[in-house]
């Protein structure tokens, strides 16, 4: 289903695992940040809404999208159940866009194989900056909202 036909802020609350007793690490992408930023506030408002603490969340600033995979490595080492990592690529003139996109894209999947920590993959692709609002707030929705629920899903998930 295309997010057009999804609204990316929906969750029923009764499906989730409360989060009081989850730490979250939340890396965000300075790069488009009127977009990540409204990823963010997505993704902590609906974490704090299931239960998790403020005070359990941590928040880390990284350059781009690329960085989001160092720093969700060291984000990892704060020992916290869970990463959401937060960025928004934007198609240029160049071909840059798809080194960026594939490179975040492998190295987020490397460290979900090769750790023993999720990190939620929340990093937009967008062809244009009217995508990217559509999905940090706007008419789609908040795609940081369904990662926070992917993270509570997989932080629960990880201490089965
Ligand atoms: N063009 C975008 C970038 N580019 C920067 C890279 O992510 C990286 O910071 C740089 O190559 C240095 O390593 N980053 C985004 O997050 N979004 C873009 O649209
Ligand atoms: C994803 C990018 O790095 C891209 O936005 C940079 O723009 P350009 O391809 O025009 O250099």
């Amino acid at each position: 289903m295309a997010t057009a036909n999804h609204n990316l802020s929906n969750y029923d609350k009764s499906t989730i695992p409360n989060a009081k007793d989850f730490r979250f690490g939340i890396v965000v992408s300075e790069w488009n940040d009127n977009v990540t930023n409204g990823l963010f506030k997505g993704a902590l408002d609906a974490l704090l809404d299931c239960g998790a603490l403020p005070e359990n969340v941590i928040k880390w600033d990284v350059p781009g999208s690329f960085e989001l995979i160092y720093g969700s490595k060291k984000m990892i080492e704060q020992n916290v159940d869970v990463v959401i990592a937060i960025g928004c690529v934007i198609q240029g003139e160049t071909k840059h866009f798809d080194f960026v996109c594939d490179g975040v894209t492998q190295g987020i999947k490397d460290l979900n194989l090769t750790t023993n920590t999720p990190v939620i993959f929340c990093v937009l692709t967008d062809n244009n900056m009217q995508q990217s609002i559509d999905r940090s707030g706007g008419k789609h929705g908040n795609k940081g909202t369904e990662a926070a629920i992917a993270a509570i899903k997989m932080a629960d998930l990880n201490l089965k």
